[in-house]
């Protein structure tokens, strides 16, 4: 079987773009969802959607990032846990759920997006 290139794609959740999502997920070795940790009125499409693009992808590993944490009406991770039903996603895949803030204040710490993101793309960059 051929390796999967290793390449970083950033796809956004907006409905328009959701068409393509499995197209990329065929090629991915991550998945990386980020999550609105505010906004609840989304979380349950949020659910939906994750749930229906992992259907097929029993073992592909999941990493959410709850992201606004910096908020402080932001559900927590826990919490998120249970809305995203995480716990039906496990089984045979690893999964992580990070809380994290795209914040220009929080960019130094390790819940910045932007600190996940280059910890994923080096580890990916690995041969
Ligand atoms: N406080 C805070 N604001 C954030 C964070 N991430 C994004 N934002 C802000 O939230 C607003 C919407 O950004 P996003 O949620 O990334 O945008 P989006 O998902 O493309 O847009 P929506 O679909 O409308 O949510 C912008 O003003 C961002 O600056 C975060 O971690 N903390």
């Amino acid at each position: 079987m051929a390796a999967r290139p290793k390449l970083a794609e950033a796809m956004g959740g907006s409905q328009n773009l959701r068409a393509y999502w499995p197209h990329y997920l065929s090629q991915a070795h991550v998945l990386v969802f980020v999550v609105d940790s505010v906004d609840r009125s989304r979380l349950l499409t949020a659910r939906q959607e994750l749930h229906a693009l992992l259907a097929n992808e029993p073992q592909l590993p999941l990493v959410v990032l709850a992201n606004k944490q910096d908020k402080s009406d932001a559900l927590s991770t826990a919490e998120l846990q249970e809305e995203l039903a995480l716990h039906t996603l496990s089984g045979q895949r690893e999964l992580f759920l990070l809380p994290t803030s795209a914040t220009w204040d929080g960019l130094n710490t390790a819940t910045s997006v932007l600190h996940v993101k280059s910890l994923l793309v080096t580890l990916l960059s690995q041969p």
